[in-house]
């Protein structure tokens, strides 16, 4: 498990950063279920599906204010306040994404521009079978609340006090008892309970990421396929190996599968990573799962830098830590990552809570073709458009021709009545 591959060819880079792989058949059997089964009996299959999963029995699913108000009450005051800045943090991050509302004359008389429209009615699920992932919920409904989205309907199996916290201060409008594929069911077609939202999002195993994958295909927007947490670290001579060591364990003790991998081209560098992580993990009260999860664990030793930036963008880490000297240099040429962290004192799970950025990233190489969550992803853009007379003078004969050649008369038509 924690063998070195050194230096290995540049031709089997794809297949060394193949993440494991799970059995998606009998996944994709098991979500068509559950939704068939949300839709035909509602309520009544997310109780049925909670006591299946969970070996839970609920009767209310949606929680009250006052059952809200009395749980965040728990919270103590030193967890409210590193929640606060936390909170600060991802809001002036967040807002600082706002579009700022540019009107371009793309020729005289004619005037384009854009605006931000938030998503009505969205939904976000809070991961919570084996850590309350109450952070989650600042990362989607603190942007959700910036974008001003009506409704924020949250569903999560979890019960700590923080969850009830975080949905209060961040203004989340219904919470609801449920988790994994039947919550996203539901959120997808709606129940008597919960309503059908435009947009689902959040993390979670592979049945919530499943059933997401699914809920698209039936025409319900997601945020991404974000599932079991990774995270790549490049490491040169000028690394720790201790802090190393930290970082791939702290996304290693996520789930049994997540997956860490450690780049360098040192091998001092790598055998002492390896030896930091056998003491720091034998600490850990969630060691099994991280454990587990460093099982699909990597340590490869390469030649040289440009070697590890080939073999990093063939991966396309949800997260990537640069541990080595002039990282910002060395990210210029990082063109597939969920979010970068730079430098020895920039620990991955600053990212997680507090930094300011969002940790809702695209895992399993979909950082290839997905950015992670940001203000955008609760916002439609609408474009706009105001033409005058002269302006359609200008552009008309040009709009004539391409509609003519493309043998559409009506549209041609639409241009030549206003100019005759
Ligand atoms: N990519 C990201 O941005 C990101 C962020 C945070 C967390 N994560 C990931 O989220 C995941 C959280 O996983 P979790 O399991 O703790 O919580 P979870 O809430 O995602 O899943 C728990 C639910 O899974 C369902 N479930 C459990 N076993 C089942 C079974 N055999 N069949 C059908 N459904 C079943 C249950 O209904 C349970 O409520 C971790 O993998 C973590 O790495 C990813
Ligand atoms: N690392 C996770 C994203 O992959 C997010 C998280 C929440 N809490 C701690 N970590
Ligand atoms: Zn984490």
């Amino acid at each position: 498990m924690y063998s070195i591959l050194k230096f290995p060819a540049q031709s089997t880079f794809k297949q060394i950063v193949t993440r494991p792989s799970l059995d998606s058949q009998s996944l994709d059997t098991l979500i068509k279920d559950v939704f068939e089964q949300v839709k035909s009996s509602g309520d009544q299959a997310l109780r049925d599906f909670t006591l299946k999963f969970e070996k839970k029995s609920i009767s209310d699913l949606a929680y009250t204010s006052e059952e809200i108000s009395e749980k965040a009450s728990l919270v103590p005051q030193e967890l409210q306040d590193a929640i606060q800045l936390a909170y600060n943090n991802i809001y002036a991050f967040h807002e600082s994404q706002k579009l700022v509302e540019k009107r371009i004359e793309t020729s005289p008389g004619v005037v384009c521009w854009q605006k931000s429209s938030a998503i009505e009615r969205v939904g976000i699920y809070i991961p919570g079978g084996t850590a309350p992932l109450f952070s989650t919920i600042l990362m989607l409904a603190i942007p959700a609340q910036i974008a001003g989205c009506k409704e924020v309907v949250l569903c999560t199996p979890g019960d700590h006090p923080a969850l009830f916290y975080a949905a209060k201060l961040c203004g989340v409008t219904q919470m609801f008892r449920i988790g994994g594929s039947q919550a996203i069911a539901a959120m997808a077609q709606g129940t008597e309970s919960v309503p059908a939202v435009y947009k689902i999002f959040g993390p979670g195993n592979q049945y919530v990421t499943a059933a997401k994958m699914y809920a698209n295909r039936l025409g319900v927007a997601i945020d991404m396929p974000a599932g079991p947490s990774e995270v790549a670290v490049f490491a040169d001579d000028s690394a720790n190996p201790a802090y190393i060591a930290s970082d791939l364990l702290s996304q290693a003790e996520h789930g049994h599968d997540s997956q860490v991998i450690l780049v360098s081209t040192s091998e001092t560098i790598l055998n002492e990573s390896i030896e930091a992580i056998k003491s720091q993990l034998e600490e850990l009260p969630r060691k099994e799962f991280a454990q587990s999860a460093l099982e699909n664990s990597q340590f490869i030793l390469l030649k040289s830098k440009e070697e590890a930036i080939e073999l990093l963008n063939e991966y396309g880490a949800e997260h990537l830590i640069l541990a080595c000297e002039n990282p910002e240099d060395f990210a210029d040429f990082i063109t597939n990552a969920g979010s970068i962290f730079l430098g020895h004192y920039t620990p991955e799970s600053a990212g997680d809570y507090a930094s300011g950025t969002n940790h809702t990233l695209p895992t399993n190489g979909f950082a290839k073709a997905y950015s992670g969550v940001n203000l955008d992803s609760f916002v439609k853009k609408i474009t706009l458009q105001s033409i005058s007379k002269a302006g359609l003078e200008n552009i008309g004969p040009s709009i004539i021709q391409m509609a003519e050649a493309e043998s559409l008369q009506a549209h041609a038509n639409a241009v030549k009545i206003r100019l005759s």
